[in-house]
């Protein structure tokens, strides 16, 4: 079936888009959120725009309820709720993008699977091969690091994320500030796999969100040892809510 349907993913910083026809995700994008529901959607093609009928089914996961009002009044809305996802022992206040991009990680790559968010928060969530929750952590994201640090202090510049991890022993501030919070969040996250590893030796480790291709390039400057055990995947939520709504289609 080569039904059409849209994919909406409600973010903390903005809006995650997936176009589909059938099962195949043809087209994604990001907008900023909406102040209003715009009719009909636009949706980037290269360089062209056309524009999407308002009757195309629409699949919503949110972790902004604000947002997610605005859409009430479209015709053919389906909104994901935790119930709706098959993993057990989620608990209930669990983000909705958490589940789906766990549930998308294992149909796409098996169980067990660790998935590490980048995105306004970084987060990890990890699942065993029984489609069990195991647990995960929350910490605030690459950018908020960055932010949070020039935004409360008077001499500390903001910094854009670099392409470059840099040196470790760094003798400028803004060299500083990109060691402490790089080093530190890579550590860290080292920590984390290496431990789920240790316990799941079998399982795929994916990165998603904002930062994942950044996340990726800096564990591989750092030769971090667990390097060709990751997996770069920017559309886990994407698989997520289509292994739910393709049972409806
Ligand atoms: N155009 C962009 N706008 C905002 N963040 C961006 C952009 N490009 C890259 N990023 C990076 O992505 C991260 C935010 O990720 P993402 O867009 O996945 O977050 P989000 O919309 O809050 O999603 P979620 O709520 O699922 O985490 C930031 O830390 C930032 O460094
Ligand atoms: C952690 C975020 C902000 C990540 O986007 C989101 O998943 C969320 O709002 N979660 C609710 C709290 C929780 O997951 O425990
Ligand atoms: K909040």
């Amino acid at each position: 079936m080569n039904q059409e349907w849209l994919a909406l993913m409600i973010g903390n910083s903005r809006l995650h888009w997936g176009y589909f026809q059938g099962e195949n995700l043809r087209h994604t994008w990001d907008t900023s959120h909406l102040k209003e529901v715009i009719n009909p959607i636009r949706l980037p093609n290269d360089y062209l725009f056309f524009d999407i009928s308002s009757t195309l089914p629409l699949v919503v996961g949110s972790v902004i309820s604000s947002q997610t009002k605005l859409w009430k009044n479209y015709q053919k809305f389906y909104f994901i709720k935790l119930e709706d996802i098959s993993l057990n022992n989620l608990y209930p206040t669990i983000g909705i993008d958490r589940a789906l991009a766990t549930l998308g990680a294992g149909e796409r790559y098996h169980f067990p699977c660790l998935v590490i968010d980048g995105g306004t928060a970084l987060t990890l969530t990890g699942i065993d091969s029984d489609r069990t929750f195991i647990g995960g952590a929350i910490l605030p994201g690459l950018k908020l690091q960055f932010d949070s640090l020039s935004s409360q202090t008077a001499a500390l510049p903001n910094i854009n994320l670099p392409n470059k991890l840099g040196d470790r022993w760094a003798n400028n501030t803004k060299n500083a500030i990109i060691s402490g919070i790089l080093y530190t969040i890579l550590s860290g996250i080292q920590r984390f796999i290496d431990d789920w590893l240790n316990k799941y030796p079998e399982s795929k480790i994916i990165l998603t969100g904002g930062d994942a291709e950044n996340l990726y390039n800096y564990f591989q400057q750092d030769n971090y040892e667990q390097l060709s055990n990751l997996i770069v995947d920017q559309n886990l939520i994407f698989w997520g809510m289509r292994s739910l709504y393709i049972l409806q289609l």
